[in-house]
């Protein structure tokens, strides 16, 4: 069984059809890439994935379970996490404390666990910031942990906002367009970096419109098309295909 089951799902804006009836499925392990023309419906997509927009039609299963309409901080602790197309950090906590709030998530404190900073509290803490700085430690940003998230450079905003997304325990990350606006050797280390999370067992679904990247990285290709899924298939095959060059000519972009 694929470890997430996207069946039949539609966004409406009133009248507008944002996503029709798109239908993919995802396996453990896998990277994944959603691309199409700008306003395809990507981003909708995700927004519905994540429980940022309700679902007007269809089904989202993850590990076997419904979580369609669900909000998003419970999508979260079901195991599916995001990055967002406009960086959203904390810009003036630390980088460390970013990936702490990330974590929180799944923090079981009662109130007075918290008021008597009791030897669960501490154990738990400790434990939380160990993990921290080895989650920054593999996404090189460890000797950074102290800056202010506001004063990183725009590469690294990128590469802390995905460290605060893995924080959270998620099986499946959502990246939206995470090499936008890096340079070429940003995003050759964002590629690498892509591939060892899923060398580490992460399954990863991308957003992005750099080609030589979705050409490098992914497993496999779905293109959606004015919120319809028009292609799927590996690089190779997304690469010839001509209902997908068509899409793409057929815009000014
Ligand atoms: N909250 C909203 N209210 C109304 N319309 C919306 C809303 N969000 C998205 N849309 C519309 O839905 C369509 C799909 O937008 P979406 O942002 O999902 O496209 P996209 O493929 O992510 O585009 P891009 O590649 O430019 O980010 C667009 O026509 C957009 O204007």
């Amino acid at each position: 069984m694929a470890l997430l089951e996207v069946k039949g799902l539609s966004k409406h804006f009133g009248g507008l059809v944002a996503v029709d009836g798109v239908s993919f499925e995802v396996n453990q392990g896998e990277i994944i890439s959603i691309i199409g023309p700008n306003g395809a419906g990507k981003t909708t997509l995700f927004n519905m994935l994540t429980g940022v927009y309700t679902v007007t039609d269809g089904e989202i299963v993850f590990d076997g379970n419904p979580i369609q309409n669900q909000p998003p901080q419970e999508i979260v602790k079901a195991g599916i996490a995001r990055t967002f197309q406009n960086i959203r950090l904390f810009s003036d906590m630390r980088v460390i404390e970013n990936v702490l709030v990330g974590m929180h998530i799944n923090t079981n404190y009662n109130f007075l666990d918290i008021l008597f900073r009791t030897k669960k509290f501490r154990g738990k803490e400790v434990e939380k910031h160990e993990k921290a700085i080895e989650i920054l430690d593999s996404i090189g940003l460890k000797d950074k942990m102290h800056n202010y998230a506001v004063n990183l450079p725009y590469g690294d905003q990128r590469r802390l906002e995905i460290a605060r997304a893995i924080s959270t325990d998620a099986k499946i990350i959502l990246l939206d367009e995470p090499a936008a606006g890096m340079n070429e050797r940003e995003s050759d280390n964002l590629l690498n970096f892509i591939k060892k999370l899923r060398d580490k067992g992460y399954t990863i679904i991308m957003i992005e419109h750099d080609m030589s990247v979705v050409m490098n990285i992914s497993d496999r290709i779905y293109v959606i098309d004015y919120g319809k899924k028009i292609a799927e298939g590996l690089p190779a095959e997304i690469a010839n295909n001509k209902r997908v060059i068509e899409a793409y000519l057929g815009r000014s972009e």
